[in-house]
Parts: structure tokens; sequence; C-alpha cells
């Protein structure tokens, strides 16, 4: 992978207790890609993200925002370092409508008429559903939200979760067509999942983790070549 990197991990280590769960994890993230960080069940991913976006200490290891040194880092000051993540399962709140949701990221320097235009622009959907009460909504409908949300923030790197969780192909396809938007807009993204095909897609770059480390990396075509015993054993 070449290129400023957006991110830079260097031999992360992370427990929880005494038991190790990244095991020595090595990420480069070029300004504008999109990385696909791939791999099975209990293979460290959400730990890494929790790692990343500082919701979680690590043991030791580096990591670097766009050149700056992160790892001691709260989740605030990474949000103002341009950081943005998507925790798997979203995080709407339901009982408010979607407009409601959009328009809470309205702050200082960012007008809510903004919010909602730029979420309306990636997602008609949600312009006509905006009265609708964000827990009434399907999953798709939510992912949208939780999207638009974190674009509010304008971001400079994307974490998303496990986009794909719980829903259908047909509308996992139309959320990474967005994510794809997304990038081009100028967004570095990281996306997570268990499942390889939508993702790739999209992505510049694939990582395949198993067992707290990094075991692949490389253009889709050739990660998916190598790896696909991994990162193909299921749908999407
Ligand atoms: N809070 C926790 N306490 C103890 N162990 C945990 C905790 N969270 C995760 N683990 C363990 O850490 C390992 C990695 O989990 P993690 O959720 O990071 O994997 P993952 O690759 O995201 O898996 P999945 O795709 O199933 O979400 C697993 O063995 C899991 O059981």
């Amino acid at each position: 992978m070449s290129g400023i990197p957006i991110l830079e991990v260097v031999d992360l280590r992370a427990a929880y207790g005494r038991i190790e769960v990244l095991r020595g994890v090595d990420l480069r993230i070029p300004k504008g890609a999109v990385v696909a960080l791939l791999g099975p069940n209990g293979a460290g991913k959400s730990t890494l993200v929790k790692v990343i976006s500082g919701q979680k200490k690590p043991t030791s290891g580096d990591i670097h925002l766009g050149g700056v040194h992160v790892q001691d880092t709260g989740p605030e000051e990474l949000a103002r370092l341009g950081l943005c993540t998507i925790p798997e399962g979203r995080s709407v709140f339901p009982n408010l409508t979607v407009e409601e949701n959009l328009t809470l990221m309205s702050y200082a320097g960012v007008s809510a008429d903004k919010v909602l235009e730029t979420a309306y622009s990636y997602f008609p959907r949600l312009h006509q559903r905006r009265h609708q009460l964000a827990g009434t909504m399907s999953g798709g409908e939510q992912q949208m939200l939780a999207m638009s949300r974190a674009l509010a923030s304008d971001p400079a790197l994307l974490l998303l979760d496990e986009l794909s969780m719980g829903l259908a192909p047909l509308i996992v396809d139309e959320l990474y067509d967005t994510v794809a938007q997304i990038a081009e807009s100028g967004v570095s993204i990281l996306c997570i999942e268990q499942f390889a095909r939508t993702a790739l897609r999209v992505s510049d770059y694939a990582a395949v983790m198993t067992g707290g480390r990094i075991v692949a990396t490389g253009e889709p075509a050739e990660v998916m070549d190598t790896m696909s015993d991994v990162i193909l054993g299921g749908a999407a």
C-alpha cells in the first residue's frame, strides 16, 4: 500500500484481562483509500476498532492519525482530528424522528441545514421518511441514518464496523454504493466486515485478520485469490 497514510497502526497489542486479543497488528490506510478489513468471528476486528477509536486502551504499539501520534488520545479529541466511527449495531435514537436524529448532530460551525442537506443528498429515502421515528425504520434505513450522522462531522477517516450486519444483500449493495460516493468526496474509509464480496467491490485494498493479526494485505483481487477460504466463508 503506497501514499501518505491517514492511519498507521504499528505492532498494536490489546487484551481482555490476561487474554491477548490483538497480537501485533500492523495496518496502513493511505489518504483517500477505502480499505476492507475482513476476517472470521473472534478475529479481533471490533477490538481493533475500539482501540483505534479510543474506547479501549492497547497494551503496546503505536497509532498515528494523519501523522499525529494518538495512542493515548480520547474519543472527543480523535473526533476533532477527523476520526468518526459507526459502531457495530448502529447508533440512532429510536424515539426521535429522522430529522431530529440529524439535527442533533449540528454543532458549532455546522448548521442543521447543512447536516440535513448532506444526509438527504446521499440518502433521498431519509428525506421521504424525515418525520418517521428512527426506531420504526428498517435496518438498512437505520444504517443510512447512522452513516448520515457520521458524515455530519465531516470526517477525514470513517470506521464502519459491520455495515452489512443483519441486512439483505440488496440493501447492503446500495449502502456500499454510497460508501463509494463518500470515498469519492475524499474521505478515507475502513470497512470492517466478516464476509467479503460487497465490501471488496468498493475497496482499494483489503486486509485479512485472523487470531489477532493481519495475515494478508493487498489489492482486493489478490487477497481474494489467496484468502478465499477465510473471507468467502459466508454470504454477503
Ligand atoms: N469485553 C470483552 N471481554 C472479554 N473478551 C472479549 C470482549 N470483547 C471481545 N472479547 C473476545 O475477544 C476476541 C475478539 O473479539 P472481537 O469482537 O474483537 O472479534 P471480531 O473479529 O470483531 O468478531 P465478530 O466478527 O464476531 O464481531 C473474541 O475471542 C472475543 O470473545
